[in-house]
């Protein structure tokens, strides 16, 4: 991994006889709204993770045909959405790695960065979940980490638990129940093309650099 990368990773503590839980939360962001963070705080709390990485990915593997905000105002929304909570931070790992964005990649990457007594613990909904037997080598990526998958409203977390119960791959997974929110980033994005408001879906901050960047104004952006 160069240097400049190892840069853009926080330290956590430094006692080794001690083990550390890191979450990372990996998401398009386009916006980031309050099912996100949700999801996070829930997750912090219910694995004690001592931090949870905020990362938008660069380029998100099965979004290749779709249109994506530029992964700087993604990044800079997720910054302003997470910074009230000194137990999350917003990454820029994966939007400064070239490429399209696999989890595996970070993972390792994570992974070869952090000392042993470091846990990995990666974040997702119900959905996500759902096609994680279609991720990027997904053998070696439940090698490298926990993962934590979230109910979410629309999503059936069973069928989820069945289809990786019988993958024959050593998934270990943390289901998580957490508070129903039935926000998405595409409703967010609709709303705000169709001119009307998507406040208390997230944050004033994020709202406030959605209008300010002309955001989302057309449909399908
Ligand atoms: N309301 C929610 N409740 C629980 N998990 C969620 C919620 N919204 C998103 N997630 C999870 O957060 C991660 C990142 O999601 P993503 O950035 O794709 O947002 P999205 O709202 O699903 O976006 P879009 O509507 O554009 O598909 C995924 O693991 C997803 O399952
Ligand atoms: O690695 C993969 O093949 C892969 C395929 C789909 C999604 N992911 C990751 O899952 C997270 C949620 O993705 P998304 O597309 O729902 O925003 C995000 O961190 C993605 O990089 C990863």
């Amino acid at each position: 991994m160069p240097s400049a990368s190892r840069r853009l990773l926080p330290a956590l503590g430094s006692d080794p006889a001690r083990t550390y839980r890191l979450g990372i939360m990996g998401g398009t962001f386009d916006p980031i709204h309050y099912g996100h963070l949700v999801t996070a705080e829930q997750a912090r709390e219910a694995l004690d993770l001592d931090l949870v990485l905020f990362m938008p990915a660069g380029s998100p593997a099965f979004k290749q045909d779709q249109r994506v905000s530029d992964p700087e105002d993604r990044y800079a929304m997720t910054v302003l959405a997470t910074a009230a909570n000194a137990a999350f931070y917003a990454s820029r790992f994966e939007i400064d790695r070239p490429g399209i964005t696999y989890t595996v990649d970070t993972l390792g990457d994570l992974r070869a960065h952090y000392p042993d007594n470091v846990e990995l613990y990666f974040i997702t909904g119900a959905d996500a979940i759902m096609d994680i037997l279609a991720w990027h080598d997904a053998e070696r990526l439940a090698s490298l980490a926990t993962l934590i998958a979230a109910t979410r409203p629309g999503y059936d977390i069973d069928t989820a638990k069945a289809r990786i119960a019988a993958s024959g791959i050593d998934f270990d997974v943390r289901y998580i129940e957490i508070p129903a929110l039935a926000i998405s980033s595409s409703s967010i994005r609709d709303l705000v093309a169709a001119g009307k408001s998507p406040r208390y879906l997230t944050s004033e901050s994020v709202m406030g650099y959605i209008h300010k960047n002309g955001l989302y104004l057309r449909e399908g952006e």
